[in-house]
């Protein structure tokens, strides 16, 4: 009798055999995705900044502050010496909070591979610059771009690390690159698609964090589902605005990175952004709420500079201006909603999309399809 047809599964695990990656991060998105990349077959050290933290990892195969209840893969190693962790790693995976991403580069930058990617899995804007990681990680290492990349998806860690089945998508300048990236990030609960458009992921990954703090916070108050599809709505036209306006492709943010991450982060109550704005809803200050977050919320430092570069771009964006408001303190979570109009507001049309362009229309719908790994 013949045996069974391989699986995606054991294909991938084969493709992956030898393939020695690094996660830099062990907070709950570095820990998840060690393990997805582990699951995929490959050969992985996570790092961690803690000593004691990447101990319980190695020795217990535990992260029981960021991940209670997981067991993670036998074969996943761990270690707080950022020269072990780099050791042959073709691909490494950037999972740190965005404010220290380019210290932690700089910390980095002796031990790394001249052949190395760079992976960005980080969902925020440096605040003093303004920048997207994949332009910290170009300014501080002076990389080409084929050598940066970024996954971003509906990606909640928790539920992931449950193997409660997603997807994402990896992205490079270099379609290349973006296939060896989601090879090896393609476990049997997390298939991860392809794209060249760095740009539209990484800002879905951000934008949708601001939509997030605005659900959070009318949930807070205590208003229902129509102000909190209205929210979604709007909010997927300005972040597809801005991102247009800053060099994405506007089929990026209808895929995993865009309309999907924003969902997901605006439906769960295990998001961190989601949560923020919810304590802010119930009146908390930012500060107090900062304080009673154990994880970081990108949200509330990507709000200003967000807001700076949508000026310089002309982007009108309502709904993040309101978040920015209340988190200052200016607005009454109460009023934030789309309603809201100034005097010499003209009613905007709802939806801008050009439909005069088939062309465009048949590669945003080929985009829309994807190019599984
Ligand atoms: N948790 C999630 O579901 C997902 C998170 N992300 C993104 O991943 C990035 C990391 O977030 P999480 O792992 O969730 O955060 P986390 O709050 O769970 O963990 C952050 C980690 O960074 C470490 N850290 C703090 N300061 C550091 C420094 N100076 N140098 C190095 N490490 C430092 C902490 O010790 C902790 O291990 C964020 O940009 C987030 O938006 C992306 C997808 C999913
Ligand atoms: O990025 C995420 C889901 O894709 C995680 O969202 P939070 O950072 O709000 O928890």
């Amino acid at each position: 009798m013949s045996s069974a047809a391989p699986t995606a599964t054991t294909v991938n695990g084969r493709r992956n055999r030898g393939r020695k990656v690094a996660v830099i991060g062990a907070g709950s998105w570095g820990t998840t995705f060690a393990k997805v990349l582990t699951d995929a077959g490959c050969d992985v050290t996570i790092w961690a900044r803690r000593p004691e933290l990447a101990q319980e990892i190695q020795v217990a195969k535990r992260n029981t502050q960021y991940l209670p209840g997981i067991n993670l893969p036998k074969r996943l190693s761990a270690t707080s010496d950022l020269a072990t962790a780099l050791r042959g790693a073709r691909l490494v995976f950037l999972a740190v909070p965005s404010q220290t991403l380019r210290q932690n580069l700089l910390d980095l930058e002796p031990f790394l591979d001249r052949r190395s990617v760079l992976v960005s899995l980080v969902k925020g804007v440096e605040r003093s610059t303004t920048m997207r990681m994949s332009e910290v990680i170009a300014d501080t290492l002076d990389l080409p771009a084929e050598r940066i990349a970024a996954v971003s998806g509906p990606n909640i860690a928790l539920e992931i690390a449950k193997e409660q089945p997603t997807g994402a998508v990896a992205s490079c300048v270099d379609l290349s690159v973006a296939q060896e990236i989601a090879t090896a990030a393609s476990a049997p609960y997390f298939r991860t698609y392809v794209n060249t458009d760095v740009i539209g992921t990484e800002l879905g990954g951000v934008l949708k964090n601001l939509i997030a703090l605005a659900i959070g916070i009318v949930d807070g108050v205590g208003y229902g589902e129509n102000t909190k599809a209205a929210i979604i709505t709007r909010g997927l036209a300005e972040m597809t605005e801005f991102a247009v306006a800053s060099g994405a492709d506007v089929a990026t943010l209808s895929g995993l990175a865009g309309l999907g991450d924003l969902i997901a982060t605006c439906q769960s109550p295990l998001s961190r952004n989601n949560t923020a704005g919810r304590l802010i809803g119930q009146g908390y200050s930012q500060e107090e709420t900062k304080e009673q977050m154990q994880q970081v919320a990108e949200g509330i430092t990507s709000v200003p500079p967000v807001l700076e570069l949508a000026r310089e771009r002309g982007i009108v964006m309502p709904i993040v201006e309101q978040v920015q408001m209340v988190l200052s303190g200016t607005m009454a979570p109460a009023n934030l909603g789309p309603h809201l109009a100034t005097e010499d507001d003209v009613p905007r049309p709802e939806q801008r999309l050009d439909t005069s362009q088939p062309g465009r229309w048949r590669r945003f719908v080929n985009r829309m399809k994807g190019t599984p790994a």
